[in-house]
This record gives structure tokens, C-alpha cells and sequence, in this order.
């Protein structure tokens, strides 16, 4: 298998290269140059979660790992996970499931593929004797999935960039109380975008990126895409694929999770819609609807985690959706930097084939946990609620509706309360999470300052 750039200039790289180098060298993002198709959906109802994710991730990875290699990180990543089916499914209402991918360490989805990835990483590392920094920008779940997952790893530093006063007390204490000495929480004066837009920064500096052995591990990272398809096979599979189709609806920011059921569908996984959930930093929903993808102000919200305006994974879409044409993608990134770009009426209606889309608002959002709550007794986290308030005004009859909750209502108390006057409690593994120490930087929205930073800080 091998992986190719969105842009076209960057060498081609097999499983563990890519992974290993995160954003790829002229700025774009790998993927495989051909999707594998999957046989044997029918087979899958009823093997454990692990089974699973190992035939679905085997065609990704090629000759990177041995099969003995694959299936250990696979089982030991999922072995944290505190459910007997890793990803349950539950019933909201007839036809209507929520996919819960909460359960793991720092409840929310991305453990699914931080603990995996941070398996593969050390496998990786062990074999070569390099040593690197991972830098990541995070809304609040990605920073903290990736500081649990990574802490204590020999050869590697972790830095995490988050928005300093915007992701919740849950989310920053998470990152800022571990105390192992290779992770380091980075409050950053700004919003997730400009977190994001200063990690590129960094990857886009050849020379620093070489001085420190940069990776990263966001959804930049194709290995961490492979591991977030296989919840969309598990939940297919116990709905009756390959025989019946299912709709997924997908709360959605950076475009990571939705973006790895495109490529569930692609892999031959019958799923009739994607829809694209959004709060009210929508400039997917406007994308998706006319066109027009232009940034705008990042609006907090009550679901931090998507305040994204620009979603690093809509890239890959676009290269789909331009037929490989990576030209036409680097030009439309050099305008992404003046504000925006119109997609091509041939891309967009091939976008529009794949992916629907809805936004709703905070009171839409509050008034869904509290129906949610009232019908059937599951308190759904802020962006849990965003997908299946969206969810709502998709569904048709005989076709199964997933929604994915992508994390646990603890780690948004404050909104929960608002909606339901209740503070939902943590699990007690994280008991004691506000009586740590917290230890944090902060530091300005500037990328040498970031740099300065990781240069004094690391400690390989
Ligand atoms: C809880 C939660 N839900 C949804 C999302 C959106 O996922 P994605 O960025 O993959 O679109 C995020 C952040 O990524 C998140 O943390
Ligand atoms: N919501 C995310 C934003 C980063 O997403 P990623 O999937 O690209 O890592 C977060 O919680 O940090």
C-alpha cells in the first residue's frame, strides 16, 4: 500500500512512513493511493471489536507490521477500553442508534485511535531507535487522548497545543495534570484554528521539523483515520451489512471521524448517507450547501470541541471529490490562506452525492439533551446532542440511523447542568482529577515562540 500527498509534491510512502511523518512535506495530507476493497461483511456480526478492527486495518498497513505486531497493539489498545463491545450500540428510539465511543481512558472517540496509534508508534520506534516530538493542536479531546496514550513512551516528547480558555475544566485538567515528564500542555492565546494553523507552521519549517523529529498525531495522521473506520464496520455489521444499508450522522469539526466513514463506504461498507452534524461554526454545512467554503470567527460554544472553522480532513474530501487532481487542491489551499475558495460544480455535486449536512444552535442543543434524557434516560454529551439533534431531521423509515457520541457527558458538566440540572459524575478512574496539580505554558499564538518553547522543553 502506498500513500500519496493532496498536493501531489511530497514522496510517496508506505503505512509506517506515513504515520510516522504526520503533514506531509509540501503541506498536504496522505492517503492511500488506492482504497482496498473489503470482503466479508457478512462475517463480522458477532467477532469481538479487536477481530474487527484487525481485518479492517490489515489492508492499510501492508508490510509495515507482521500480523503477531498488528494484533498485539490492537489488543492491548482496545483492552483500555472499559466496555465489553468497546463501541456499544444503543437504542434511541426505532431505527435510530447511538454509537458510544466514550468509553475509553479520556472518554471521548479519539482513544479509539490515540491508543492504538501510540502502539504502532512504539512498535515503530523501538525497531528504528528514533527518537521524536509529537506536536498536536487540540479542541480538548484530541490533546488529552493523545497525552494519556503517549505519556511514559521512551523516544518520544509530546507538546499539545490547546486554546487557552476554550475547551472545559474536564478537558484542560486532562492534559495539565498527568505527570509524566515527556507530555507538555501548551496554553496557546487564540482558538483551535490558530493552534492548528501554528502546528502546520511547524511542519511547514523543513528545518525544524528535521532538528526535532516532528510528528503528529490530529487526523493530519492517515493511521489515525484507519483506526476510527472500524467502529463504522462494527456498528454496520450488527445492523444487518451487508445486507440492509445504514446512515451515519457524524458531529463533525475537523472532518476526521466523518472522513473514515467515507472511506468505510468506499472500502464497500453499504452506507447510504454521511451526515455532517455541526454546531454553530458551520462552515461545512455552508460548504456542503452552497459551495462556498469561507472561514469565518470561530464562535464559542457549549461544544468546544467543534469550534473549528477550518477542517483540516475536508482536504482529503476535496482531493476525492477533484478525482486526484492535486494541482487544483494546492491552488485552492493557497486560497483557503486568503479566506476562502468556490468548489467546482463537478466536486461539489460529487460532495454532495456523499455527505449531507445540518447545523443546529445551543438552545436546539440544550433542548436535545433534555429530550434525549426524557425518552430514554441517556445523557448525551454537548456534541452527542449536535449529531443527534441533526440525526432527527434525517432519518426515513428502513433505513437504520447511527448517530456516533463522540464523548462522555462528564467531560461537559456545565453544559449538561444547563440542559438537565444535573452534573453528570466522572468514572472512577478520574476521581481524583481536581485535586492534581495542574502544569501548563502559556504562550503566545506565534510559531517561533512555539518553537523556542519545544526546543527548551523536550527531553530527548
Ligand atoms: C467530542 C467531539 N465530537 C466531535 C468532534 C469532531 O470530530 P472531527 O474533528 O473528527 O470532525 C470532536 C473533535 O474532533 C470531538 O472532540
Ligand atoms: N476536536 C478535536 C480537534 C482536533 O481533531 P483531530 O481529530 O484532527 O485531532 C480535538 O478535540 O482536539
Amino acid at each position: 500500500m502506498r500513500y500519496v500527498s493532496t498536493r501531489g509534491q511530497a514522496p510517496v510512502l508506505n503505512f509506517e512512513e506515513a504515520m510516522l511523518t504526520g503533514l506531509a512535506r509540501d503541506g498536504g495530507l496522505y492517503l492511500p493511493e488506492t482504497i482496498p476493497a473489503f470482503s466479508g461483511i457478512e462475517q463480522l456480526d458477532g467477532l469481538s471489536y479487536e477481530e474487527v478492527a484487525y481485518r479492517v486495518i490489515r489492508p492499510f498497513t501492508g508490510d509495515s507490521f507482521s500480523e503477531d505486531e498488528l494484533r498485539g497493539a490492537i489488543n492491548r489498545a482496545y483492552a483500555r477500553i472499559a466496555h465489553v463491545a468497546r463501541a456499544p450500540l444503543t437504542q434511541l428510539a426505532p431505527g435510530h442508534h447511538l454509537l458510544e465511543l466514550f468509553h475509553g481512558p479520556t472518554l471521548a472517540f479519539k482513544d479509539f485511535a490515540m491508543q492504538l496509534i501510540a502502539q504502532l508508534f512504539e512498535i515503530a520506534l523501538k525497531r528504528s531507535g528514533q527518537k521524536i516530538t509529537i506536536v498536536g493542536a487540540t479542541s480538548g479531546d484530541t490533546g488529552s487522548a493523545a497525552i494519556e496514550a503517549f505519556k511514559g513512551i521512551d523516544n518520544v516528547d509530546v507538546f499539545i497545543m490547546y486554546p487557552h480558555g476554550r475547551v472545559s475544566e474536564v478537558q484542560r485538567r486532562q492534559m495539565t495534570t498527568p505527570a509524566a515528564e515527556n507530555v507538555h500542555a501548551l496554553a496557546v492565546s487564540g482558538h483551535f484554528d490558530d493552534c492548528q494553523a501554528r502546528l502546520k507552521d511547524l511542519f511547514n519549517d523543513h528545518a525544524f521539523r528535521d532538528q526535532v523529529g516532528l510528528a503528529g498525531v490530529n487526523s493530519i495522521n492517515w493511521a489515525r483515520i484507519v483506526a476510527q473506520i472500524v467502529y463504522y464496520f462494527t456498528a454496520a455489521a450488527s445492523l444487518g451489512a451487508p445486507a440492509r444499508e445504514i446512515d451515519f450522522t457524524v458531529p463533525t469539526g475537523n472532518f476526521g471521524d466523518i472522513f473514515a466513514g467515507s472511506i468505510a463506504r468506499a472500502m464497500g461498507l453499504p452506507i447510504r448517507r454521511l451526515v455532517v452534524a455541526t454546531n454553530q461554526n458551520d462552515i461545512l454545512h455552508r460548504a456542503l450547501t452552497t459551495g462556498e467554503y469561507r472561514t469565518g470567527t470561530v464562535e464559542p460554544s457549549i461544544s468546544p470541541s467543534m469550534d473549528i472553522q477550518v477542517s483540516s480532513n475536508f482536504e482529503r474530501a476535496l482531493y476525492l471529490a477533484y478525482g486526484g487532481e492535486a494541482s487544483a487542491i494546492s491552488q485552492l489551499m493557497d486560497e483557503l490562506k486568503a479566506g476562502g475558495f468556490t468548489i467546482s460544480q463537478g466536486a461539489l455535486q460529487t460532495l454532495q452525492d456523499q455527505y449531507v449536512s445540518g447545523r443546529v444552535g445551543e438552545d436546539d442543543t440544550l433542548a436535545m439533551i433534555r429530550t434525549v434524557r426524557d425518552e430514554t434516560g441517556e445523557i448525551l454529551c454537548p456534541h452527542s446532542a449536535v449529531g443527534v439533534a441533526v440525526a432527527r431531521q434525517h432519518i426515513e423509515p428502513g433505513v437504520p440511523m447511527v448517530t456516533l457520541a463522540t464523548a462522555h457527558p462528564a467531560k461537559f458538566p456545565d453544559a449538561v447542568e444547563r440542559a438537565i440540572g444535573v452534573r453528570p459524575d466522572l468514572p472512577p478512574h478520574m476521581a481524583d482529577l481536581f485535586d492534581l496539580p495542574e502544569r501548563v505554558t502559556r504562550v503566545e499564538n506565534d510559531a517561533e515562540a512555539i518553537k523556542s518553547l519545544i526546543l527548551e522543553r523536550r527531553t530527548q
